[in-house]
């Protein structure tokens, strides 16, 4: 019997031949925790090594991405310490204003194909685009990772997801991703690895592929996987000089799967997550003409130049709404960068958006960005749980940066086919 791509990046980092279901103790390649996750796992650091030295500090990544610039005088120390942390322990990845985590982590080339990596966020298991085992853990483990290079783990099974076929006009990743949390719930891939595969998701360029895996823990997913390939190799050697030979894994043809799910991507609608969960699922037209108060573009789903772009190419000449709020925020320093370059920042701001410097923003409504009481929020984020941003009287709705700006524009969700 063949192995998938997840028993070997663990039989790899355990150094001998596993299976899903068996518990190994595995050496961890990159470790990322943040601003908010980040100062708790450096107190059960220092308390289990007795204030001791880090495995390794140039396997550590500190983002501060949630709550920047520091909104409270409790954000502002929990910054200080981790700037102290990483001085004191000659961590050089430290980034004060560098944007979200999770894309930092993938544009910097600290993640590479075949590579175990933990973060202290839910998100990290985002980074599994690039073919690599990534995956979210809390930060007491993470306070022992930093003291071991090593952590537990139960072996995952596997869910083989294959999406085929073309998308149709302005229907993208964000719509296939909502699609499958919808058809297998929000529990359907309980500690699995959510593997992605199927024409559709090989024609997809490497952000695309971010946002689906990136959503793989709403599904209850313990990782998603994409086997990497051309694009991952182009992605690669864009960022990282001389990047070569790279440790490619695939699942073997006779590997064994927990389940396979079919989607037949053709005629799939944009899709939408209703109000307070995220298998909440619906094509578009079901939800069409819902009056909206705000509309957020940003986060580590949806956060990319790709989907500002793609936003901005709908609103280029166009207003927004009335009364409607538009927050656009680049997920990186890098992606704000390009987005001015190339105009898309003009763009927006023509548009009436407020363009905001990278950060988490309003996605879990940590800083900035809130809706009231009874307000609507249209977001390209990852959850619409109550309360997520704001007021626990307010909704969400979850749906690709297209959908965003044509609901942007006319002030109520609208199908972006129409604009
Ligand atoms: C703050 C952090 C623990 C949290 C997570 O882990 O997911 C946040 O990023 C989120 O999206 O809810
Ligand atoms: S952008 Fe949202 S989902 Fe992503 S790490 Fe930040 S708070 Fe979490």
């Amino acid at each position: 019997m063949g192995q998938t791509l997840s028993e070997k990046i663990f039989s790899k980092a355990s150094g001998k031949e596993v299976k899903a279901g068996e518990f190994v103790f595995a050496e961890i390649d990159r470790a990322m925790i943040h601003d908010i996750t980040g100062p708790l796992a450096i107190k059960v650091f220092n308390e289990i090594t007795n204030n001791g030295k880090v495995w390794d500090p140039s396997k550590i990544v500190i983002a501060f991405d949630h709550q920047v610039p520091a909104d409270s005088i409790n954000a502002a120390e929990n910054h200080k310490l981790l700037r102290k942390f990483a001085k004191e322990q000659g961590i050089l990845n430290y980034d004060v204003y560098e944007g979200i985590a999770h894309q930092i982590m993938v544009e910097r080339g600290h993640v590479l194909p075949g590579m175990l990596v933990v973060g202290a966020d839910s998100h990290t298991c985002m980074y599994g685009a690039l073919g690599a085992f990534s995956t979210g853990i809390g930060s007491t483990d993470m306070g022992s990772v930093f003291a071991l290079g090593k952590l537990w783990f139960k072996v995952p099974e596997t869910i083989r997801f294959i999406v085929e076929g073309k998308l149709q006009k302005r229907v993208y990743s964000k719509d296939v991703i909502l699609k499958l949390i919808g058809l297998v719930g929000a529990d359907g891939a309980n500690y699995c690895a959510c593997e992605f595969t199927g024409s559709t998701v090989r024609e997809m360029g490497m952000s695309e592929r971010l946002t689906m895996a990136n959503m793989a823990i709403e599904m209850g997913g313990k990782a998603g996987i994409i086997e990497p390939d051309k694009v991952t190799e182009n992605y690669l050697g864009e960022i990282i000089d001389g990047y070569e030979n790279p440790d490619w894994v695939f699942s073997d043809e006779d590997a064994s799967y927990k389940r396979i799910v079919e989607l037949d991507a053709t005629k799939l609608e944009p899709q939408v997550a209703k109000p307070h969960r995220v298998d909440n699922v619906v094509d578009v037209g079901e939800v069409e003409g819902v009056k909206v108060d705000q509309v957020f573009i940003g986060s580590c789903t949806n956060g990319r130049f790709e989907d500002l772009k793609i936003s901005a190419e709908m609103l280029e000449g166009e207003k927004v709404a009335r009364g409607v709020r538009l927050i656009v925020i680049p997920a990186t320093r890098s992606i704000y960068r390009k987005a001015l370059k190339d105009g898309l920042i003009d763009i927006f701001v023509d548009a009436g958006a407020i363009v905001e410097f990278p950060s988490c923003g309003p996605c879990m409504g940590g800083s900035f960005g809130l809706i009231g009481n009874g307000e609507v929020s249209v977001s390209t984020s990852n959850r619409n749980f109550v309360g997520r941003q704001g007021s626990p009287e307010g909704k969400i709705y979850l749906v690709s940066p297209a959908t965003a700006a044509a609901t942007a524009i006319y002030g109520e969700i609208t199908d972006p086919r129409k604009v």
